[in-house]
């Protein structure tokens, strides 16, 4: 097991290239499923989650080869076999597999899936679509059973706008007979990225980053080559750590339509943003306004931004607001803050952050994928020497980020842990 070791306070300066999107691979992958031959993913990123999907579609007949940047899935031979434990509880996205295999066998069996903890994360929305295309489903002993004699195209309203579900629903309707209607889908890039995808295997998809998707079943998907979108939340991450410690980073393989709520809010603090068509350079700056964001599905801010975005508010002037209306609990991380001196308290679904505190080095640990984040920004900006366990959660999600880090002149590396430093952090 390992550790992060951070020697924050010094300025960052050169250019970082963004990887493929974590939460389109582990969507695309899954839907790989729903072809009869082999597909080809370019740009996915090294993660954690990318490889134990690899592995689930192993486990179930498929081949999975991958060279940390491109993978070809062979589904040809892909059984429905169940998986009622193991390897789904690692990731959220293993949901994605009861779409896929659904789309494609009319059964599924698939544990309830794991992922960050940040309140109640229910899929009744995702199960209420698959009801609503035909099929009967059951949760035994915290497996998810589905199983149509058919898939019909339906109409479906989702009573909250989900990205999963949204996602889920088109894999499982893509092969399913007639045409099936989403409303009040999520319009987030993400669910372009996989339409363009089924779309490539033959699927008919449309108003896929709108708010209703229509989808008109196929017999059969073929395989195909795509290219993945850059992921939004890591240029994000990348750009904030460029306003708090940054003399320019230039954060390249962007879309800079995905982020432009938070470079509304950086130049709101008074950070110099300038976007060109794929590459944002991000200039930092002593004297950070305090700004108050609300945190609302795409293209409002991003929840996912939000636990390294509060970290570079505790070095702004003033007192900022940040709330959290995607999710109840998603404030893990600043506890590990305080322990690094900042200045906040939760109220709610609401954080307080008054500033500008200098934060200290600390040995902290993260609860999940973007409080790592936020620790890890938190390191950069602190005092002294930082130390942050729960890797794992940061593995998950972000790729090659020592290497990315160490290349803007951060200095930042991973140490093993010792057996006491184990047996301390698991108490
Ligand atoms: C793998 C992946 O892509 N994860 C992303 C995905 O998660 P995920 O797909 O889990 O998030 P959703 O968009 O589904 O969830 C949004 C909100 O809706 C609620 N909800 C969702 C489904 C449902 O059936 N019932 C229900 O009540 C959730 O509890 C949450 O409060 O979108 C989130 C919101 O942008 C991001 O934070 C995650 O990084
Ligand atoms: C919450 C996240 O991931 P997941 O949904 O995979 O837990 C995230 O990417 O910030």
């Amino acid at each position: 097991m390992e550790k992060l070791k951070i020697a924050g306070g010094y300025p960052l300066r050169g250019t970082v290239r963004v990887s493929g999107a974590k939460n389109s691979a582990v969507a695309l992958i899954p839907a790989t499923i729903l072809a009869e031959s082999p597909v080809t993913i370019e740009g996915l990123p090294d993660i954690s989650d990318v490889r134990v999907l690899g592995d689930l579609v192993e486990e179930i007949g498929g081949t999975f080869y991958f060279d940390g940047k491109e993978a070809t899935i062979d589904p040809t031979n892909i059984v429905s076999m169940p998986l009622p434990n193991g390897k789904v509880k690692k990731l959220r996205a293993s949901y994605y597999l009861m779409g896929a295999m659904l789309g494609r066998f009319k059964k599924a069996v698939v544990g309830l899936p794991g992922g960050c903890h940040l309140g109640p994360r229910p899929i009744d929305q995702h199960i209420k679509g698959f009801e609503a295309l035909g099929a009967k489903v059951t949760n035994e002993q915290g497996a998810i059973y589905l199983r149509a004699d058919e898939l019909r195209g339906a109409r479906i309203y989702l009573d909250v706008v989900s990205v999963g579900a949204t996602i889920n629903i088109m894999l499982a309707a893509v092969r399913a007979k007639g045409r099936t209607i989403i409303e009040n889908a999520a319009k987030e890039p993400e669910i372009i990225d996989v339409a363009t995808l089924l779309s490539n295997m033959g699927a008919k998809i449309k108003g896929a980053g709108t708010d209703v998707i229509r989808i008109d079943g196929v017999e059969k998907l073929s395989g195909c080559r795509h290219s993945i979108i850059p992921d939004r939340i890591e240029a994000g991450t990348f750009m904030i750590i460029g306003a708090a410690m940054g003399e320019e980073i230039v954060v390249d393989n962007v879309i800079p339509q995905h982020v432009e709520s938070l470079t509304a809010k950086l130049r709101e603090m008074g950070v110099r943003v300038e976007t060109s068509d794929d590459q944002i350079l991000v200039a930092g700056t002593k004297e950070l306004k305090a700004v108050d964001i609300k945190t609302l599905v795409y293209p409002g801010f991003p929840t996912d931004l939000q636990q390294p975005f509060t970290t570079l508010l505790t070095k702004a002037n003033g007192t900022s607001v940040v709330t959290d209306t995607i999710y109840c609990s998603r404030f893990k991380h600043i506890d590990e803050l305080r322990r690094m001196s900042a200045n906040i308290k939760v109220e709610g679904r609401s954080a307080i952050v008054t500033g500008p505190t200098q934060l200290q080095g600390a040995k902290v640990k993260a609860s999940d994928l973007r409080a790592g984040a936020a620790l890890v920004v938190a390191g950069l900006m602190a005092e002294g020497i930082t130390e942050i366990t729960g890797l794992e959660h940061i593995d998950r999600g972000y790729c090659n980020l020592v290497e990315k880090l160490n290349g803007l002149g951060a200095t930042i590396w991973r140490e093993k842990m010792s057996d006491q430093e184990i047996e301390q952090m698991q108490n």
